[in-house]
């Protein structure tokens, strides 16, 4: 299905070559999604400045922002820089690769967060949390002075919940009664709530925070992205969900033509 691509703004035809970035002729090599997903996090790193506090985003994109940063680090191309992890998981990662951490009790604004997403809209709104991750993400992210999002172009959607899941974090005390609440709210877009489990397999998935989620999947658009939110948020027993609404002030997409922005 051909997703229409939202108006960027700047663009640049690029490539990998020994593991930088660098503009390009024309080139025959067709890229992996994951050295598409490479591409953008290099670029988007190229915005972050020595002493800066900084947001640690989760997932395979981000994976290659926070090996970059380390690089640079270790170059001593950058300097003086905070990572605050948005998950365990990003928090190993950074520790085992040297980067000075903190949170946000320490350092409650946060200069940049370079994140992945799911799902980019062509408003920039974001689906996020289908790797497990949302709540973390989103303290972090909304304390941030500059949040880039960093996309293969497969993450352009039409729609919020266009191509699949929207998780949404639940306690896990009466989670079932929490899943169908959640499930009747959407009934106008066929929505379907499922509790998320290991691999698909028995085990339930639990989150950093010791929650579950119920990944929200929709037959139709939802509309309205922020009466869906608040009524979402109203529910007793839901912690956050993965709508990431107004909160990307950059997007950067790459792609087979090459890499778009598009700013807030
Ligand atoms: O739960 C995971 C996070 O929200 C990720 O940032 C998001 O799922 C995108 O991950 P990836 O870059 O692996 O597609």
């Amino acid at each position: 299905m051909a997703i229409p691509c939202p108006p960027f703004i700047g663009s640049e035809k690029l490539s990998i070559e020994s593991g930088a970035m660098s503009p390009s002729s024309p080139s025959p090599l067709i890229l992996t999604q994951d050295e598409l997903k490479k591409i953008a996090a290099y670029k988007a790193v190229e915005f972050v400045q020595s002493g800066m506090v900084l947001g640690l985003g989760t997932g395979s994109t981000a994976k290659h922002a926070v090996d970059r940063i380390a690089d640079l680090l270790h170059q001593g191309k950058l300097k003086n820089i905070i990572g605050i992890p948005t998950s365990t998981k990003t928090h190993q990662q950074a520790v085992s690769l040297g980067i000075p951490l903190s949170d946000l009790n320490s350092h409650p604004v946060v200069d940049l967060a370079i994140d992945g997403a799911d799902e980019v809209d062509s408003n920039l709104n974001l689906v996020k949390g289908r790797g497990g991750s949302l709540l973390r993400e989103k303290m972090i992210e909304s304390a941030c002075k500059k949040f880039i999002v960093i996309v293969d172009e497969s993450k352009l959607v039409a729609h919020v919940g266009a191509s699949g899941a929207m998780p949404v974090e639940v306690v896990p005390f009466c989670w079932k009664f929490t899943q169908d609440r959640l499930q009747n709210l959407f009934d106008y877009a066929g929505c379907v709530a499922k509790l998320r489990t290991d691999n698909g397999g028995e085990k339930i998935f639990v989150t950093d925070n010791g929650n579950y989620i119920v990944d929200l999947f929709f037959k139709k658009d939802i509309g309205d992205l922020k009466v869906a939110s608040d009524a979402i948020l109203r529910l007793a027993g839901v912690v956050e969900h993965g709508m990431f609404l107004d909160m990307a002030t950059t997007v950067i997409v790459a792609g087979e033509l090459g890499i778009t922005i598009k700013d807030k």
